[in-house]
Parts: C-alpha cells; structure tokens; sequence
C-alpha cells in the first residue's frame, strides 16, 4: 500500500506538489491522472526517495521508502525508462538489480520472458526501441516480485500490442493482490486498465473516485432524438428539471429524461421517432473538463485554414 499524507513540494516558490493525500490499495489499479505538469513525477519520485517532500508524507506498506532494507521485494517502479546504461545488455541489467537484493538468475530469466525480451535478452540496450525499453524498464520493476508496482506512463511508446500487455499484466497484478499504480494523461486508457483514479492538477487532488463513478458522472450529456414531429414531441415531453434545446427542425436534444422514458412516451402517443441516442460525453471530454483550470500549459487554437500566399 501507498499512503501519501498531505504530501508537499515546494520548489523556490513554486508548489508543485500541494498538500496531497490519497492511498493506493493492495488488489486494485490506481490511475494517476493528471495533465502536463501536475506534479504526477514528483509524487512517484518522492515516494521511492528520490525527491523529499517539503512536507507531509508518504509511506510505501507503512514506512518511508528509505526504512526498507530490501526495497526492490515492497516496491518495483518504472520511472524513466531510458535511465538504462546503453552499453549493457537486457540482461546484464537485470543481473546487476538482481545481485543488489540475491535475487537469483533464474527470477532474471523469467521477468525477461515475462516481459515478451526473449529474443533481444542478450542485446545492447542502447540499441532498443523505446517500446523495448519500456518492456525492460517493467521487467526490472517485477524483478523482486514487489507487493507495490508504480509505473510511469507504462504504456508510452508501445505499440497496439504492447499497450494490451501492459493491461493484462496490471490486471493480473492486482488480482494476485498487489497494490497497482500507474500515471497517465489518457483517461480512456486508464479507464481501461484501473479501478480507482486519483486526478491532480497544479499539484492538488482533483478527484478521488472509482473508474465507475467517473464514467457514470461523465455520461449526463442528454439524449438525442429525431421525429418529423419535434414540436409536438417537445410539449409532450416537457416537466420540471426537463430540459430540452433544438439544432434542427426534426431534433430535440433532452436532459432530464432518459431513452427508455423518452420512447415510452413517443411511442403512447403515437410519434415515429427515427432517431434516439444517448448522448455520452467522453471520458477524456470530462476528464479535460474538470482538469481545465489547472491546465499549465495552453496550447494556441490550431488554424485549419490555409492562409493565401
Ligand atoms: N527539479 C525541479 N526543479 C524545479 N521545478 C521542477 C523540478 N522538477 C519538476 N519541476 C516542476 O514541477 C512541476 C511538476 O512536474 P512533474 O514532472 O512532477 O509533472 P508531471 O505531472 O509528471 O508532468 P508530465 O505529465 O509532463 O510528466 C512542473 O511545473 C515542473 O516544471
């Protein structure tokens, strides 16, 4: 378990890590989320002691990550994947891990099959495209056969197949009952891969809540309906907290009334619809939603038109 406790950091002035606290449960996938910026590094950075916190705390299964004596069989991290001596093969690599806790070759042979190495194991890392070293960079982390896995943006630079892996994997791992964590800025891929979601921005806790909530918040975005009798349709349809707005003579779009209530009564008084859709908003739409006043970086809006010469 992690348990960040009012966890801050302060850089000069700048506080990039904002009295935080959340846990990360054994059994489950926690999704970091947050965007460019939000201090999801200095978080994973400041639980295994390689930033320290200006203030508060956190505890990998209940004391500071330096208080481990054998830190590699509590917590395996994946933090920069290229943080790999280019010189050295994938497995000399993971024997130098595996030598600092007697972990024996035969572990290193299995995380390399594991992580789908095999056929590249004795090549040089340095000559390994980054979803190869993503691969590698999760096989050091499964080496000590942790109770805690946290891994930074895992799925970066692994193609379809790779990204699949990776969910499988994360999921097999907390099934077996290890604490999972991961950061992302994709909230549609997490979705796909967590439990549970911690969303920060500007360094504060945003959100605390269960993929499920998250999606079913997400989901109010009314529903469409077409009929050659919208007019009609929409006095029908009105009541209190029913509202409903038209783009077209033969659209309405409600809130307040879900499909199934809004057919019934279509269907009770005789209009023909040819249309009738729930309007889902995106889990990106609402993750960028609520994550848009701590966006730190703006992009400037993209100018589709070709300007004349
Ligand atoms: N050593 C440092 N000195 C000064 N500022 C820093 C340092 N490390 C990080 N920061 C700042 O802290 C903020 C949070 O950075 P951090 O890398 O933790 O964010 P992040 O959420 O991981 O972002 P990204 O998704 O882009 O990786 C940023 O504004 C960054 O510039």
């Amino acid at each position: 378990m992690i348990e960040a406790r009012e966890l801050t950091k302060r850089y000069g002035d700048k506080t990039v890590v904002d009295r935080l606290s959340f846990t990360v449960e054994p059994g489950e996938v926690t999704g970091f989320l947050g965007p460019n910026g939000a201090g999801k590094s200095t978080t994973m950075r400041m639980t295994i002691g390689l930033d320290s916190p200006t203030g508060g705390s956190v505890t990998v299964n209940g004391r500071s990550y330096a208080r481990h004596t054998a830190p590699l069989h509590e917590i395996g991290t994946l933090l920069e994947a290229k943080s790999v001596h280019p010189g050295r093969t994938a497995v000399s690599h993971l024997m130098t891990l595996a030598h600092t806790h007697g972990i024996p070759r035969r572990r290193v042979d299995e995380v390399i099959e594991l992580a789908g190495l095999g056929s590249v194991a004795g090549k040089r890392v340095g000559a390994f495209s980054l979803g190869m070293g993503q691969r590698l960079g999760i096989a050091a982390a499964l080496l000590g056969d942790p109770a805690i896995v946290m891994l930074d943006e895992p799925v970066n630079g692994l193609d379809p197949e790779g990204v699949l892996w990776v969910r499988n994997l994360l999921r097999g791992l907390a099934e077996e009952g290890r604490a999972v964590m991961l950061s992302s800025h994709l909230m549609s891929e997490t979705a796909l891969i967590a439990d549970h979601l911690v969303i920060i921005g500007r360094g504060r806790l945003l959100a605390d809540t269960t993929v499920d909530d998250f999606t079913r918040e997400a989901g109010g975005g009314g529903v469409k309906v077409a009929t050659a009798e919208a007019m009609r349709l929409r006095s029908l349809l009105a009541g209190p907290d029913v509202t409903i707005s038209s783009s077209a003579d033969d659209e309405l779009l409600v809130t307040g009334r879900d499909a199934r209530e809004i057919g019934a009564i279509a269907a009770q008084h005789g209009v023909a619809l040819y249309e009738l859709t729930p309007q889902s908003v995106s889990l990106e739409q609402a993750f960028m939603e609520l994550t848009r006043d701590a966006v730190e970086y703006h992009s400037a809006p993209v100018d589709t038109e070709r300007k004349a010469a």
